[in-house]
């Protein structure tokens, strides 16, 4: 019989594990997380809740790459503000009537349901260094009553987080585990963290069309590869051929963002006014001290026939 599922066996995973990472299981309930520590010191930080990564240290353990807010929740009772919530099946507002998604909130449920850890496996990145590899797992089964409700597809997620030394890669895996057909969006909405928003400037997205949620969803053409933060970005980069979008600070490369079967990119920052009426941002000022830069396939919608799998993410270096 053919294995229709997209679940990794959690004790094939558990056993393949390189004798070297450590990973700590702590809280309880909601706030459960998963912590990743390679024996060089780099660490990764899950919480179940979203599998939100809300914490990545490279360099040894001594340099935080995510910006996680001070007000952030992080007992399940809202999406993390801050880290890297997973967006799926609909990013932003869904459409106001007539989609499947039409019922759900802003960015869909992924952020807000729990997910499950399937284990740990050893993996080797491109350079051959340490690297360890966490597994979590959301199902249809797994939704709240509002969600199944809001959403009665039969899909499987399986997202991995994989750390490496200098580089995190996250990816997703979504399965169609019904009879019928769905559409879905995704996205990785990484909050990075930045020391000083105005020596920042997002590269590589020259020549890409894009949509600004600022100035009434109009179309624009990037026309600099530079893009400088110097107020409210909302803006939806499509179909972008670049693979990989850089972060620059101060005129030195700070981050690069390498897209994998994911087409279009976000970039925000809610800046001043938008930071503060937002009750979870704190401190006010810290639009300063972040910048996001959201790979997803966000421009229509992801078709999944039965049986079908969707697969794409993002690897993330820290070049500190
Ligand atoms: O407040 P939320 O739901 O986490 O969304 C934050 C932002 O997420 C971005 O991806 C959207 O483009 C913005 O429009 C939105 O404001």
């Amino acid at each position: 019989m053919v294995d229709r599922t997209n679940r990794p066996s959690a004790l094939k995973a558990t056993d393949a594990a390189g004798p070297e990472a450590q990973i700590d299981i702590v809280g309880s309930g909601a706030s459960s997380k998963v912590i990743a520590t390679l024996p060089s010191g780099e660490s990764v930080e899950v919480l179940l809740f979203g599998a939100t990564v809300t914490s990545w240290k490279s360099n040894g353990g001594k340099t935080e790459n995510l910006w996680l807010s001070e007000k952030a929740a992080l007992d399940g009772s809202k999406a993390v503000r801050g880290g890297v919530p997973v967006v799926f099946p609909v990013f932003g507002p869904p459409p106001k009537s007539g989609h499947p998604t039409s019922s759900l909130p802003q960015h869909g449920f992924a952020r807000t349901s729990r997910w499950e850890f399937l284990g740990k496996s050893a993996a080797e990145d491109a350079l051959g260094s340490d690297s360890v590899k966490l597994d979590f797992g959301l199902y249809s089964s797994g939704l709240t009553d509002e969600a199944r409700k809001a959403w009665p597809l039969d899909f499987g997620l399986v997202y991995s987080v994989t750390l490496s030394k200098d580089s995190l890669q996250t990816v997703i895996n979504v399965r169609n585990e019904g009879e019928q057909s769905f559409e879905f969006q995704f996205l990785l909405h990484t909050y990075f963290k930045i020391q000083d928003i105005s020596k920042v400037a997002v590269n590589g997205l020259l020549g890409v069309t894009y949509v600004d949620k600022v100035l009434n969803a109009t179309e624009h053409k990037q026309s600099d590869n530079s893009i400088k933060i110097t107020g409210e970005v909302d803006r939806v980069y499509a179909s972008i051929p670049q693979d990989t979008t850089s972060i620059v600070e101060d005129g030195k490369p700070r981050f690069d963002v390498v897209r994998d079967n994911l087409q279009d990119t976000v970039v925000w920052n809610p800046w001043i006014e938008k930071a503060k009426s937002m009750g979870d941002f704190s401190p006010d000022d810290d639009y300063k001290h972040m910048v996001c830069v959201e790979v997803g396939a966000v421009q229509g919608w992801q078709k999944l026939d039965k049986g079908e799998v969707f697969e794409g993410g993002q690897t993330i270096r820290s070049l500190l």
